[in-house]
């Protein structure tokens, strides 16, 4: 069976507070794009996972996603998963999440189990906090950890610019940085209500990421990404996740593409992504 496992980004992201367990629960909005990784799978004598374009760590999320769903369902059955990279790592587009995401729901329709989207939220947030919008996959106002989701019912799509500088930043990292005191903290109704709208001007006023100031903190390096997308004519620019991936954005079709073309000549990875599906 061949899946595609879609990126996300993240509109808003407001941290609200630490957990005990050292977790942090969060308020965002979220949505697909258009990068996804191609994915093969299919059922062998022992579970063996493959990824070209990147060296995947031994414990990583597709095995630790098969390994869930044996023990959850108490399968006997073993898959082979070749992976095709194209999202970036540590890019806070939720590459690792994404692969999971659709490795879970190809092996359940590979042995015929039905489930519903909570409680599948619930078992797949075990692999990684982003793991359940991945499953959901559409518009969502996103809390907990990144299990509570709730669908926001919009066919809205734009195009933005992703750029994805070389360094990457470690999503633990930016979290062990965030300190309550910090008084920023997104309108993410706002947001949630832009999209409702599809009201650009309300967006480019409201949209914001509490981990953005954290990771410019730990790679200074991000007002220069910054300063070249906003001297390339992008009118406002939002970091993704936790980072490092940059978001630039217009209503201008040709700003769009006159700022890739230009971002291209220095950033290895550049794209015109379609943002809502
Ligand atoms: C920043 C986001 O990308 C926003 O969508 C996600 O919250 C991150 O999701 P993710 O990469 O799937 O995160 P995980 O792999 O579950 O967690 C990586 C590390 O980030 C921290 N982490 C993650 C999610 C969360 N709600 N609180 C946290 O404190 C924890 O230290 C954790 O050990
Ligand atoms: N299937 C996977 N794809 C990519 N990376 C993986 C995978 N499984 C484990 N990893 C490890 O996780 C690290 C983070 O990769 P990932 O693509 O999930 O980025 P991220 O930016 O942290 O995502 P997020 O938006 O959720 O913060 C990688 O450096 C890699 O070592």
């Amino acid at each position: 069976m061949q899946v595609q496992a879609r990126a996300k980004i993240n509109l808003a992201l407001d941290v609200v507070e630490r957990m005990d367990n050292g977790y942090h629960s969060l308020d965002m909005i979220m949505a697909p794009i258009s990068i996804y990784d191609e994915i093969e799978i299919e059922k062998s004598d022992c579970d063996m996972v493959e990824c070209e374009g990147m060296k995947l760590p031994e414990n990583n999320t597709v095995s630790k996603m098969i390994q869930v769903l044996k023990d959850t369902y108490h399968l006997d059955s073993s898959f082979k998963v070749s992976i095709k990279k194209h999202i970036p790592a540590q890019a806070g587009l939720g590459g690792g999440s994404a692969d999971a995401a659709a490795v879970c729901k190809a092996i359940l329709k590979m042995e015929g189990i039905e489930e519903t989207e909570e409680n599948l939220y619930e078992i797949t947030k075990q692999v990684g906090a982003d793991v359940p919008f991945c499953i959901h996959d559409k518009w969502a106002r996103v809390k907990g950890i990144g299990e509570k989701i709730t669908p926001i019912e919009s066919d809205w799509k734009f195009d933005v610019v992703v750029v994805k500088p070389d360094f990457g930043i470690s999503t633990a990292n930016a979290f062990s940085k965030w300190k309550e005191s910090r008084p920023f903290h997104p309108d993410v109704d706002l947001v949630e209500s832009s999209i409702r709208e599809e009201n650009m001007d309300l967006l480019y006023q409201t949209m914001a990421n509490a981990l953005e100031p954290i990771a410019f903190e730990i790679e200074p390096e991000l007002n220069q990404v910054k300063m070249d997308m906003e001297d390339a004519g992008l009118v406002r620019i939002l970091m993704s996740g936790s980072g490092s991936s940059m978001l630039g954005f217009s209503v201008d079709e040709d700003v769009i593409l006159n700022a890739y073309e230009q971002l291209k000549e220095k950033y290895d990875f550049v794209k015109i992504i379609h943002v809502g599906g």
